[in-house]
């Protein structure tokens, strides 16, 4: 399912209409029929209900609502909030047929107390005020509306395709917003549904079709950004049903563990193996040797020779093993340590398998960009920072990287031609060629360490079993998310060792829909 901008909205809005020849009265008919029936499926018996209509289409499809709700024997309190001189010529239709069925209030100082009392006694208040063509903040008196009825806490609220102030390619609220319980969407998701703080306000989406033209797929019109679903990655879904060798299966290497942070490999050896890998290896500094053999089992140790930390001269190590691994995932728990940029340069270089590049190996990165340049040409790199680690690796801040995490990430994929994966709440992946993937599943309960070590495995396990990269991260970031939706809805009471048995479960269980 695709993931559009205002913009490309408007786009393909526009060659429905104009090049397809499907007016857009019955864009707008289809799109508030839509809302209607999500209230109906909710409320099957007549109830009363308050719907606010803006100037614009938001507001056309508001009066479809209206008219839906009326012709169900709902008592319906219809207002206006705009100049009528601004209305748009397809709301002006709908407008006028909702005026034959009952008055239409419009809003003014003097109505006030009117409109206040029509949003306390409905059962359902129809937000049609802003959609798509919101500029800003939102103008007097929208944004007094909107401040009273988020303090009107009986309704449940509906919003039509956008909550009323919140921008639909940013998510952001400048000054008010609707918090609404659903969103009423059409045909594609925006990425304002998914970015905070529009992605908090949205309530549940439901994403309607309503007969906008899908052939642009094979045109130039096609929409740069998906939603993460397993029709993305169905054929890898299924576990693999031959009984091979475990070679079949891949063998990732994974390379960190230093000082007092072994566990991080161990929960990414061990997400490697629930997510199919044949073998695991996981290499740590000398001196953490023994420790790792105390704690795993069925991973290979490997070590680096050297001292507390890695040292520059073990990549050496590397050279006369590298062809037994398949993918290799270099970060969990690795530290910063003397040499560390001859080390990471010599094994970018080196590495010819695809490659997985967390947590300090960003950080490395970050204060030695030239390390960029070392990949050779196609060699397939995946970086997967969390806000921090991108802001390092951009010489920005967090909050900065939070307001336009998509963009972001699309433009280091395009600078570097690696994969970016933006870890967060609906972590955002960008290709090497600028398309980009929004995954829509997580919880609260990765919110805690070691969960990003279990990512890097699960994705390094997946490219360790030579599933392209362009499905083995979109797949390993949604699963990672479903796991965390299974192991509990909040952070409380959730160790890692439940992710993993969720990580086995989903791993075992996730069929396309
Ligand atoms: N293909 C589709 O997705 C369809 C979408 N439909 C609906 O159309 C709206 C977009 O309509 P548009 O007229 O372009 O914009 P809006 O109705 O969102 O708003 C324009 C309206 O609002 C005023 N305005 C803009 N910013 C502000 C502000 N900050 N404060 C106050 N007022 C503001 C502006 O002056 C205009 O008057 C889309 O969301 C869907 O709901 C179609 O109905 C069907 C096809
Ligand atoms: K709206």
């Amino acid at each position: 399912m695709y993931l559009v901008t205002a913009r490309e909205m408007r786009e393909l809005d526009r060659y429905t209409i104009e090049e397809i020849g499907l007016p857009g009265i019955v864009l707008m008919e289809n799109a508030g029929r839509a809302v209607a029936e999500e209230i109906f499926l909710r409320f099957p018996k007549p109830k009363t209900a308050t719907v606010l209509a803006g100037a614009g289409n938001n507001g056309g499809d508001g009066w479809v609502v209206a008219r839906h709700l009326l012709d169900r024997g709902w008592k319906v309190h219809m207002w206006f909030i705009g100049s009528k001189e601004k209305m748009s010529a397809d709301a002006g239709v709908f407008y006028q047929v909702c005026c034959r069925y009952a008055p239409v209030w419009h809003y003014s100082d003097g109505q006030k107390e009117r409109l206040f009392r029509h949003l306390a006694e409905a059962t359902v208040v129809v937000d049609a005020l802003l959609g798509t063509g919101t500029r800003g903040g939102l103008r007097p008196p929208m944004d007094e509306v909107v401040r009273r009825l988020n303090q009107t806490p009986s309704p449940f609220v509906v919003s039509v395709d956008l909550p009323s102030g919140v921008d639909a390619d940013t998510g952001a609220i400048e000054n008010e917003a609707v918090r609404a319980d659903l969103t009423v969407t059409f045909q594609y998701p925006k990425w304002g549904h998914y970015l905070r703080p529009g992605a908090n306000v949205r309530g549940k989406l439901k994403v309607a079709e309503i007969g906008i033209f899908s052939g642009h797929e094979k045109t130039e019109r096609e929409p740069r950004a998906q939603l993460n679903t397993p029709c993305l990655w169905q054929e890898y879904a299924q576990p693999r049903q031959e009984w091979a060798h475990k070679g079949t299966y891949g063998h990732l290497h994974v390379i960190g563990g230093a000082g007092g942070m072994l566990g991080a490999v161990v929960m990414a050896g061990e997400a490697a193996y629930r997510m199919g890998a044949g073998y695991v290896t996981l290499t740590v500094p000398e001196s953490e040797r023994l420790a790792l053999a105390a704690k795993v089992t069925q991973q290979l140790i490997w070590s680096w020779p050297g001292q507390e930390v890695f040292d520059a001269g073990s990549a050496d190590v590397w050279k006369e093993k590298r062809e037994r691994f398949s993918a290799v995932a270099v970060g969990p728990g690795l530290g910063r340590f003397a040499g560390e940029e001859q080390w990471l340069g010599q094994l970018m270089e080196e590495v010819e398998v695809p490659l997985v590049l967390d947590a300090d190996a960003l950080n490395i990165l970050a204060a030695h960009p030239s390390l960029f340049r070392r990949r050779k040409k196609g060699a397939v790199t995946i970086l997967t920072p969390h806000p921090g680690e991108m802001a390092r690796l951009i010489g920005s801040s967090t909050a900065e990287v939070e307001v336009q995490r998509h963009q972001v990430a699309r433009q280091l994929a395009l600078k570097t031609d690696m994969f970016v994966v933006l870890k967060g709440r609906y972590t955002v992946i960008a290709f090497p060629d600028g398309k980009q993937v929004l995954n829509p599943t997580g919880s609260p309960a990765l919110a805690k360490a070691g969960s990003g070590d279990l990512l890097t495995g699960m994705i390094g396990s997946l490219l360790a079993q030579r599933i392209p990269a362009e499905k083995a991260v979109p797949m390993a970031v949604y699963l990672h998310g479903k796991a965390g939706e299974i192991a509990g809805p909040s952070s409380h009471g959730v160790m890692v060792d439940d992710l993993l048995r969720a990580i086995a479960r989903v791993r075992s269980t996730t069929v396309p829909y």
